[in-house]
């Protein structure tokens, strides 16, 4: 799991090390530079003639200083600095006396194009507002330039919480960021920005109890291990029990997907609640699952009680439709069950404006609205969302209860509580007709395993995206579907049992 950080909390972070710990800023900045200079020749940016353009913050500061290293190191360096003097900070200051004792070259109207590497150390993660004026020109000159451009900390421009772009931003090769990734170099489009991210160790302490409202996570390949390990005495029973409600008339497909998906992420058994006419399709697509079916007459309630007491984890929604009979089910389920619930799709569109049902629910409830959906459920808007979309996921999540999976380029995953996870893994690829079903039954497969809520939801979208990203290596993302993602899906599975 890695640690991501709000530009407020890393300057918590950097004064706490300051302050409290006693490294002086400037031996924070200095390895701050040096690790620029080190990304620079491993990322083998052509050092002929350089420009590092500065603000008047530490950002800055750390461009003067990246400049006095290459300067020390025989390459042709220009210093740009944006802004006034008076607005130096301290650490500014002191770099840029530190450069003109070493007669570094200072210019004032910088031409971006005469340059072959222009090093962005305009704004960190002090960037406070809009970008206008003289550095909005210079920002967009040096994007319209074929330089190289390496961003110190973020991209001028991006903001560091949402990834937002304020007002213009710089386009960059490589993005060398200190301590921990920013979230905003997470979120589009602050990562299309960055492109390549390198993150460097400066000496950052972290105390073991801080303050943070947030502490936000994203999982990496080596979580996956988290995925239970399967007991070799273990039989159907031991794997967990699903009972899906999915798919409607003539309506089959999210039901097989999400079904299959569940399987094959390892679930024991699956039994899928669904339409009389889906029966043949179904049993023949998939006859490794067990089904009851209803009919126009009625929605067998008896038949979804026995499966909600027979199963360990409860699924509704894929494919369901809106209909009468689909909220019949859904009502059912909300009042009968006991188990925890996973409702997506057309099971979240039934709860709009009526969310406070799930209040009473007497076990963890999963929900996986994408933005659309979820817009439509918390009554927050996809603008609003994209200004805070941590702080607004978490507050849904807390107010009713739920782990929610946000979905997006980005899915955002909360249980309410102050951990919360941005997922990296994925690709456009997986924005195709099932993917999300696919994901449901990956959701389900893991809670089926013994996983809490919010592992199965932060582990199993990062699980769903890995596979999604091997089905892209394999198929390219314009041609995958979503049962490449189910295929890839069982090869990260084998990968994981023969390491046991
Ligand atoms: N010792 C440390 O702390 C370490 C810090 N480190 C580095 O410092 C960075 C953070 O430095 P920071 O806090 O000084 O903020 P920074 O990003 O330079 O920007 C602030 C400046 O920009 C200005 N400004 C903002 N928005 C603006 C706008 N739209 N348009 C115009 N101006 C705008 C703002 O001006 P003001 O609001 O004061 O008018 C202020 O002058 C961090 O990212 C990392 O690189 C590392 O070296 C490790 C050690
Ligand atoms: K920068």
């Amino acid at each position: 799991m890695k640690q991501i950080v709000t530009g407020g909390q890393m300057k918590l972070l950097d004064s706490y090390t300051i302050e409290k710990m006693g490294i002086p800023s400037l031996v924070l900045m200095e390895r701050a530079a040096l690790s620029v200079c080190q990304a620079l020749r491993e990322e083998e940016f052509p050092l002929e003639k350089v420009l590092v353009l500065c603000g008047t913050g530490n950002n800055g500061a750390d461009g003067v200083a990246v400049a006095r290293m290459l300067h020390a190191a025989g390459v042709s360096v220009d210093i740009c600095i944006l802004g006034k003097k008076d607005h130096y900070t301290e650490e500014m200051r002191k770099q840029v006396d530190i450069a003109e004792n070493y007669h570094i070259s200072f210019v004032k109207n910088a031409v971006p194009v005469e340059y072959t590497t222009i090093v962005d150390a305009v704004f960190g993660v002090g960037l406070s507002r809009e970008v206008g004026g003289v550095y909005r020109d210079t920002i967009e000159a040096l994007n319209r330039s074929d330089a190289k451009v390496m961003a110190v900390d973020i991209p001028s421009g991006i903001s560091a919480d949402t990834g937002k772009v304020l007002g213009c931003a710089v386009k960059a090769d490589v993005t060398v960021t200190f301590a921990y990734e920013k979230a905003g170099l997470l979120f589009y489009p602050g990562a299309s920005y960055a492109r390549k991210i390198k993150t460097a160790d400066i000496g950052i302490y972290m105390p073991p109890q801080n303050d943070f409202e947030l502490s936000i996570q994203s999982c990496e390949d080596k979580d996956l291990f988290r995925i239970p390990v399967r007991k070799p005495d273990g039989n159907k029973g031991t794997f967990g029990k699903i009972f899906l409600a999915a798919g409607s008339r003539d309506i089959s497909g999210a039901a097989y997907l999400s079904a299959c998906a569940a399987l094959r992420t390892g679930a024991g058994m699956i039994k899928v609640h669904t339409r009389q006419e889906n029966r043949q399709a179904l049993t023949t697509m998939l006859p490794e699952a067990m089904y009851s079916f209803y009919d126009d007459e009625e929605i067998e309630k008896e038949q979804i009680l026995e499966g909600l007491a027979w199963a360990d984890v409860i699924g509704v929604g894929p494919g369901m439709g809106t209909g009468q009979q689909a909220e019949d089910i859904l009502y059912t389920i909300l009042a009968e069950g006991r188990k925890p619930l996973l409702i997506d799709a057309d099971g979240l569109n039934l709860l709009a404006g009526r969310m406070e049902v799930l209040a009473q629910y007497p076990a963890p409830v999963i929900v996986t609205p994408h933005l659309g959906e979820f817009s439509r459920i918390s009554g927050v808007s996809v603008e609003e969302w994209k200004e805070a979309p941590l702080y607004l996921t978490k507050r849904f999540a807390h107010k009713y209860h739920l782990t929610v999976v946000c979905k997006d380029s980005r899915t955002v995953i909360s249980d309410g509580s102050e951990e919360i996870f941005i997922n990296t893994s994925g690709n456009s690829g997986m924005a195709t007709a099932g993917s999300g079903d696919v994901l449901s039954g990956i959701l389900m497969g893991l809670l089926a395993q013994g996983l809490s809520a919010i592992d199965a939801a932060s582990l199993g979208v990062y699980f769903h995206g890995a596979a999604g990203d091997m089905a892209a290596a394999q198929k390219g993302e314009y041609s995958m579907i979503a049962g490449d993602i189910i295929t890839q899906t069982a090869e990260i599975l084998k990968k994981r049992g023969a390491v046991l």
